[in-house]
C-alpha cells in the first residue's frame, strides 16, 4: 500500500470539533486534510442540535406537523453536506470520504488509501446506546438519528430515558399529538441536575399528557397484533407503535486503530486527554476534541476544545476549564445547567450555599403570563465564590449567561449584586439570591 500524500495534520471526524480544528488549521497556511465517512458537518447540523430546536421551536409556535418537516428539512439542508463540503474545500481543506484507521504512528489509512501526518487530531463524535432489553432487537427502535430525519409521527411512541434527548423528544413529539410513555430508570428527569430541574419539566410534560414512568427501566420486549409492548422493572407494561432509545450516547473510539498508537481507552469512556486536550501517547502528536473525550458532550464544548487544539497546534499554549460549560435542555420551559451541581458537590465533598427564587415573583412573569420555573445558585462556602447554577424558565439559555461568566470568572459577590437588571426581565431573579449568598458568605 503506496502512501499518497503526507499532511501537516489530519483531522479525523468532520463534525463541529473536525470542522473547526481542519478549518483553522488550513486558514493558517497548515497542509490538512479531514477524514469523514459520513456527512462534513458530524450530526449537529443533520440529526441533533438544528432539527431537534428547530422541531422544538415549531412545536411552541403551533404549527402543524407539515409545517415544521417543512421547515426542519430545509434548515438541515434536506441532510445533504455539498455546502459544508464546499466551505471545507474553500478553506484550503482536503476532505477525504471514507473511514478512516490509524495503521501505525504518522499513517492513517482512509478506505484502501494511505495518507501520513505529523499531527492526528480525533474528533469522532459519540454513538447512541441502545439498552439491553430484551426483545428489542425485534420492535422497531428509533435512535435521536431517525427521530429528527424521518417524516413519521408514531401514533404511540414510548421513549426510554429521561436525559436531554428523551425530554426534548417527549416534548416535540407529544405536540404534534403523538402519544408518548418516557420511561426513565431513575426516579427523576435529568437525574444529575437539580432536581427541582427535573420536577418543573415533568410537569411541563404531564401537563401536555406525556405519560411518565419514573423509577422504572424497561425489562423486556416484544411484538403485539397492533405494534409492540415493553415490561418494565416496576411490574408495568406500556404499549407503543415504536420505542426511541434515548439512554444516553458513549464516545466512538472503537475500530479507530487507537491501539496502534498505544493509546488505551477504559471501556464506557471517552479519549483520554490533558488540559491541553492533548492525548497521552507514546507515539507521536495525538490530540482530541468533542464528544469522543467524554467530557462535556455538547456542541459549545465540542467547539472550545477544538479552539483549544487548534490554538496549541499554532503554537500558542492554551488550556482547557470546563468550570462553567452550559448544559441546556431547549424545551419550554428551558433547563439551564451550569457549573457544579447538588449532586456534584455532593459526591466531590464540597460544602453548598444555596439559594433560590421562583420565576413567579418576577413582573416579567405576570407579563408573560408564565409563572413556571425557578432559579438556584450554588456558592462554594470554602470559596466564597459562585461554583454553579440551574434555572428552568423561558428564555434561561439566554439570561443565565450571566451566571455562567460570572461562575468562570470567578466574579465577587460583591461586585455581583452592584449589576442591575433591566426591568420586567426573568433575569432580576438573580438579584435576591445573589444578596442571600453575599450575605451568608
Ligand atoms: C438529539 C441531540 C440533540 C442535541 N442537541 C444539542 C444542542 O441543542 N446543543 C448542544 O450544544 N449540543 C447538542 N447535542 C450534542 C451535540 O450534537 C454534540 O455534542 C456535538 O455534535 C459533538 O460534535 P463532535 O464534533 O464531537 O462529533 P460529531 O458531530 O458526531 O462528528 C463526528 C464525526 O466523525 C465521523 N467519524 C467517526 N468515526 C470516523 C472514522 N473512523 N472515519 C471517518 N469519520 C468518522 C462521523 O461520521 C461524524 O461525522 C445534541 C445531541 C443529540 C444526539
Ligand atoms: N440541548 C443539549 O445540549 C443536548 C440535547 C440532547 C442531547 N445532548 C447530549 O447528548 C448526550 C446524550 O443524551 P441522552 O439524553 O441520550 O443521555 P443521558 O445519558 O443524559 O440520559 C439517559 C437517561 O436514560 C436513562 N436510561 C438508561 N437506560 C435506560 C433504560 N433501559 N430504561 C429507562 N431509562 C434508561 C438513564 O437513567 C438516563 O437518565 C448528552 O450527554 C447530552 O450532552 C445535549
Amino acid at each position: 500500500m503506496g502512501q499518497i500524500h503526507h499532511y501537516d495534520a489530519v483531522v479525523l471526524g468532520g463534525g463541529t470539533a473536525g470542522e473547526l480544528v481542519a478549518t483553522g488549521l488550513a486558514r493558517a497556511g497548515r497542509d490538512v486534510a479531514l477524514v469523514e465517512r459520513r456527512l462534513v458537518g458530524g450530526v449537529s447540523p443533520y440529526f441533533a442540535c438544528v432539527p431537534s430546536k428547530s422541531l422544538l421551536l415549531s412545536a411552541r409556535r403551533g404549527e402543524t406537523w407539515e409545517m415544521a418537516l417543512a421547515r426542519r428539512d430545509a434548515l438541515t439542508g434536506r441532510r445533504r453536506d455539498d455546502p459544508a463540503a464546499a466551505r471545507m474545500a474553500e478553506a484550503g481543506v482536503t476532505v477525504l470520504r471514507g473511514r478512516g484507521h490509524v495503521v501505525e504512528p504518522g499513517a492513517i489509512d482512509v478506505d484502501g488509501v494511505r495518507h501520513g501526518y505529523d499531527d492526528l487530531v480525533v474528533c469522532t463524535g459519540s454513538e447512541p446506546v441502545v439498552p439491553a432489553v430484551d426483545g428489542l432487537g425485534d420492535v422497531p427502535v428509533w435512535t435521536s438519528d431517525e427521530a429528527l430525519s424521518v417524516p413519521d409521527l408514531p401514533r404511540r411512541l414510548v421513549i426510554l430515558g429521561g436525559g436531554p434527548v428523551g425530554c426534548e423528544m417527549a416534548q416535540v413529539y407529544a405536540s404534534f399529538g403523538s402519544q408518548v410513555t418516557l420511561v426513565e430508570a431513575s426516579g427523576r428527569l435529568l437525574a444529575g441536575e437539580a432536581p427541582f430541574t427535573g420536577e418543573v419539566l415533568a410537569d411541563a410534560l404531564r401537563r401536555m399528557g406525556v405519560d411518565l414512568r419514573l423509577g422504572a427501566a424497561a425489562s423486556n420486549a416484544g411484538r403485539k397484533d397492533t405494534g409492540l409492548r415493553l415490561w418494565l422493572s416496576d411490574g408495568g407494561t406500556v404499549d407503543a407503535d415504536r420505542v426511541l432509545a434515548a439512554a444516553g450516547r458513549r464516545p466512538r473510539v472503537e475500530g479507530l486503530g487507537l491501539e496502534n498508537l498505544g493509546v488505551a481507552v477504559a471501556p464506557g469512556h471517552g479519549l483520554p486527554v490533558d488540559e491541553t486536550c492533548r492525548v497521552p501517547s507514546e507515539a507521536g502528536r495525538v490530540w482530541a476534541a468533542g464528544d469522543v473525550t467524554g467530557v462535556a458532550r455538547t456542541a459549545h464544548a465540542a467547539r472550545y476544545q477544538a479552539r483549544v487544539v487548534l490554538s496549541n497546534l499554532l503554537g500558542r499554549r492554551r488550556t482547557t476549564d470546563y468550570r462553567a460549560i452550559p448544559r441546556v435542555v431547549y424545551t419550554t420551559p428551558t433547563v439551564y445547567s451550569v457549573g457544579i451541581s447538588p449532586r456534584q458537590a455532593d459526591e466531590l465533598g464540597i460544602d453548598l450555599c444555596t439559594a433560590g427564587y421562583d420565576l413567579a415573583a418576577t413582573a416579567r412573569a405576570a407579563v408573560e403570563a408564565d409563572e413556571r420555573g425557578r432559579v438556584e445558585l450554588y456558592a462554594d462556602r470554602s470559596r466564597g465564590l459562585l461554583a454553579g447554577a440551574a434555572a428552568a424558565g423561558l428564555y434561561a439559555e439566554e439570561w443565565m449567561s450571566e451566571i455562567t461568566l460570572a461562575i468562570r470568572a470567578e466574579t465577587p459577590l460583591s461586585l455581583l449584586t452592584d449589576v442591575v437588571h433591566a426591568f420586567p426581565t426573568y433575569g432580576e431573579s438573580v438579584e435576591a439570591p445573589l444578596r442571600e449568598l453575599a450575605a451568608d458568605l
